[in-house]
């Protein structure tokens, strides 16, 4: 069976008609969500997925719409499920992750003081590939986003870019599709203003075809019906739709 994708959300951070850019990949022999945000379990209810159905939980960055549903996530399964969900991150981003984020929340005495204690963590080497599940292998990809924050981007299963949140690289993009044989590419995008910290549409549109006709839109503003028609022949994802790989690659 082939890959599927299903967006819990396509928004990006302050959106409030999207939920956060988080998304479901199921190869039929195992379920991976990349990035758990603070709307990850409202989303999975409402497509009926149980999150003990999750077979691994893949991080790329350290923001609440990519990790803020974590804890809920991790208790759920600790204490319904009496195990520790699955998650793979790199290492750069374990450290922060629980002394910054997860640790006020989680912390027991004497019972979790640290991210192994309620997750089965496991570690990934950038520029690596890995199989995480059954029939889904991913290659993290360092990608700039917010000074002083790691960031990875994902090339999966040697044929879909995933972008983590990240400012434009046009020659990553080259790389991927002419080296790489990358036929499909999920990219986030920023709508209006500049790209400090994001990638902008007018960035995406100054690519040449061969790559734009691969683009799928995904992490967008609220606005983003107004921009229907501006995007050339990117698409924008939309969010809860079943996607099979087939219909993102060229
Ligand atoms: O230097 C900064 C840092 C942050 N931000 C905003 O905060 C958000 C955090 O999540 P995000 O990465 O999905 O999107 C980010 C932006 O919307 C920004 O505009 N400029
Ligand atoms: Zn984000
Ligand atoms: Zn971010």
């Amino acid at each position: 069976m082939s890959l599927s994708i299903q967006m819990l959300g396509t928004g990006n951070a302050f959106a409030k008609r999207y939920y956060n850019n988080n998304a479901l990949l199921d190869s039929g022999e195992g379920k991976l969500l990349i990035d758990c945000g603070t709307t990850a379990s409202l989303a999975l209810h409402q497509i009926g997925v149980p999150l003990s159905e999750i077979d691994a939980i893949l991080i790329t960055h350290i923001h609440a719409d990519h990790v803020g549903g974590l804890e809920e996530f991790g208790f759920q399964m600790n204490i319904l499920h009496r195990r520790k969900p699955v998650l793979y991150i790199a290492e750069p981003l374990i450290h922060p992750l629980w002394e910054h984020t997860l640790k006020g929340g989680m912390s027991q005495q004497g019972m979790i003081d640290k991210l192994e204690d309620v997750f089965e963590v496991n570690v990934l080497t950038p520029d690596k590939s890995a199989t995480l599940v059954p029939g889904i292998k991913v290659e993290l990809i360092p990608t700039r986003h917010i000074p002083g924050k790691n960031s990875y981007s994902l090339f999966i299963n040697d044929r879909l870019f995933y972008s983590a949140d990240m400012i434009f690289a046009p020659d990553l993009l080259h790389h991927l599709v002419h080296e790489r044989g990358c036929r499909g590419i999920l990219h986030e995008v920023q709508l209006q203003g500049a790209g400090e910290v994001h990638t902008t549409l007018d960035e995406l549109l100054s690519l040449p075809k061969p790559l734009q006709e691969r683009i799928h839109l995904m992490h967008y503003s609220d606005d983003m019906e107004q921009f229907r028609g501006k995007a050339g022949v990117m698409s924008f994802l939309e969010q809860q739709r079943i996607y099979h790989l087939a219909e993102l690659e060229v």
